[in-house]
């Protein structure tokens, strides 16, 4: 090249607004200007001492190691975005072109570099206003559509159940009349930012628009997106300070659920808005499901689902105790456990209404352990009182007996409390021994040895094999209360209790009757040679002090 046509490349090169480099064998020969401003650094530098794993965030290391050895010749050879970074250490999204070349018979690599940040930036801001709300920073409708067809892909392949809870703020627009649309916007993003609380990372809080948010649940039943709808309900209860204003807001959730309610888009989404327009009718400040079934009685199911491990931590379980009476001298020999639920608003919850609750929730575990321990407790301290006690009956559900290590935790709650193994007996219903008679036999034979008795409960509903009822280290049968109930005028129960008094004597087990109420009852019973009998004619479940005075005084004992 002559000097003239040098000086003008030389200049061109000098004058470019973006960075020209020209690199052999992963060193730098010639830098421009605006290259050498853009990092930083001299030109010496460049020259000298730095490579082009200088020039980047060291995780982007191995892309150009793989760009180097793609060209011995060195530096990019296409278009290629990195992080550089400039001698201060600040960071830049920079696009690289590079392209192979020859200079004195060596192959060498010319490329330039543009700062493309503040292009990135813009593309990144572009890419928010499309997908997310300008206003809470909340997804928005598109990126909610995209969520929600996701969602239903994953579900449909996985066969997952999933939500979509609708949520409407009740009576926002009064917040925009009254105190201006700015509070209402202040409103709306302290909304967002206690919801947020509520979901989970793969869930979506997306709002509609307006005073409208949609939360889309993977993977949950109806009992988890209660719980949820619940939860919302709560944390937006306490008051907000907007724009000096304390506001107290609620609001209504519609639910729908995957796949019952709906499976596409459009439908779950038009099903949750309907069950939210129930909620409204229902008076407001609470959600409900688009399914009317789902309603009423599952909602108390439902809600109890999610409260009994809350109603475990937060001790809302009581015992109470029935005495166990003896018919040869009317003394309480021994009592038996009976859950109550001392729940905070709705008051004492029978175990009727939520034993076959904690059943299907697996929380009949945990609450069984707990009656247990407390029973064993109970029954230790009234020993150590002086009171005389033979016998502590709990009840045992199949869930809860069929449980690995069922066996070794009667033993735990027995050493833990100090009560000896005679005093616990164990009433499982025929149902649950007769379940898997050989399993059960197990079981049954490892508490016997530990010296643990065992009462069939509900005796005559079941359908016991007398075969297995020989083999089974069984002690006591209860007669159901069914039988007991119509004893006076019913032949039939007359027969069914007389048949199994008569049997138990023939076993020699001991026969209890259960639910006597009157007089008359115990009089037929006791003419049948029925040993024990449990019912409200002598007591109804007492709490703890209660039977502690019962079981002093021995009302019943025949004194003569
Ligand atoms: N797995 C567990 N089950 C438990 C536990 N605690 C109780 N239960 C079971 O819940 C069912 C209902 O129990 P509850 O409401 O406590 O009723 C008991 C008595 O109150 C009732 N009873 C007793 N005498 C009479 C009477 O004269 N009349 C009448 N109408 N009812 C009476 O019977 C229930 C005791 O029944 P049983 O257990 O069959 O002896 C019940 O099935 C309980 O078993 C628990 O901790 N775990």
């Amino acid at each position: 090249m002559v000097k003239r046509e040098t000086d003008l490349f030389r200049a061109t090169m000098d004058a470019a607004q973006v960075g020209i480099f020209v690199m052999a064998r992963g060193r730098f020969l010639y830098v421009n200007p605006y290259m050498r401003s853009l990092f930083g650094y001299a030109e010496a530098d460049f020259i000298e001492r730095l490579g082009p794993y200088d020039l980047v965030v060291a995780e982007q290391h191995e892309r150009i190691a793989e760009q180097l050895a793609r060209r011995p010749g060195g530096g990019a050879v296409e278009t290629t975005e990195f992080t550089g970074r400039r001698q201060d250490g600040s960071l830049f999204t920079m696009s690289v072109l590079g392209m192979p070349s020859r200079f004195d018979g060596r192959v060498v690599a010319v490329g330039t570099v543009i700062d493309i940040s503040d292009r990135k930036q813009a593309e990144q801001r572009i890419r928010e206003l499309a997908d997310f709300d300008a206003l809470t920073g909340l997804p928005n409708r598109r990126l909610l559509h995209d969520r929600i067809e996701q969602m239903l892909a994953a579900a449909e392949r996985d066969k997952h159940g999933a939500a979509l809870l609708f949520l409407d703020i009740d009576h926002f627009k009064r917040v925009n009349d009254s105190l201006g649309h700015s509070v209402g916007d202040d409103l709306l993003c302290a909304l967002a930012q206690r919801y947020v609380k509520v979901v989970r990372r793969i869930d979506t809080l997306a709002r509609l628009g307006g005073d409208e948010f949609i939360i889309l649940l993977p993977e949950v039943n109806a009992a988890a997106a209660a719980d949820v709808a619940r939860r919302l309900l709560e944390i937006a209860a306490s008051p907000f300070s907007v724009g000096g204003h304390a506001l107290t807001v609620t609001s209504s959730i519609g639910i729908a659920l995957y796949p019952q309610d709906g499976k596409d888009i459009d439908t779950l989404l038009k099903n949750a808005d309907t069950a939210m327009y129930k909620a409204k009718e229902l008076g407001r400040n609470t959600f409900q499901f688009y399914s009317s079934e789902m309603n009423m009685a599952t909602l108390e199911r439902l809600m109890m689902e999610s409260n009994l491990r809350q109603a475990l931590t937060e001790e809302q379980f009581v015992l109470h105790y029935q005495p166990l009476v003896s018919l040869q001298n009317g003394e309480i020999v021994g009592v038996e456990a009976l859950i109550r639920w001392l729940h905070p608003t709705l008051g004492t919850i029978m175990p009727d209404r939520f034993i076959a609750v904690a059943e299907d929730s697996g929380m009949i575990n945990p609450i069984g352990d707990w009656v247990l321990f407390e029973a064993c407790r109970q029954a230790q301290a009234w020993i150590d009182e002086g009171l005389q006690l033979r016998t502590m009956a709990v009840n045992v559900a199949p869930v809860q007996f069929r449980q690995a290590g069922f066996v070794e935790m009667v033993a735990g709650a027995l050493s833990a409390t100090g009560l000896v193994a005679d005093c616990l007996e164990l009433e499982l219903t025929e149902r649950t021994v007769m379940h898997d008679a050989e399993f059960t036999l197990g079981t049954l034979s490892a508490l016997k040895r530990m010296g643990v008795s065992l009462s069939l409960d509900d005796f005559g509903t079941g359908y016991s094999s007398l075969a297995y009822l020989k083999r089974f280290p069984v002690g006591k049968l209860k007669i159901d209360r069914s039988f007991v109930m119509d004893l006076e005028s019913d032949a039939d129960d007359q027969a069914i209790a007389s048949t199994i008094v008569s049997m138990g004597r023939s076993l020699r087990l001991t026969v209890l009757a259960e639910g006597v109420e009157t007089a008359e009852q115990l009089a037929l019973l006791r003419k049948m040679g029925c040993g024990m009998v449990q019912g409200f004619h002598y007591s109804r479940p007492l709490a703890a002090a209660e039977m502690t005075e019962l079981l002093r005084r021995q009302p019943f004992l025949h004194r003569d």
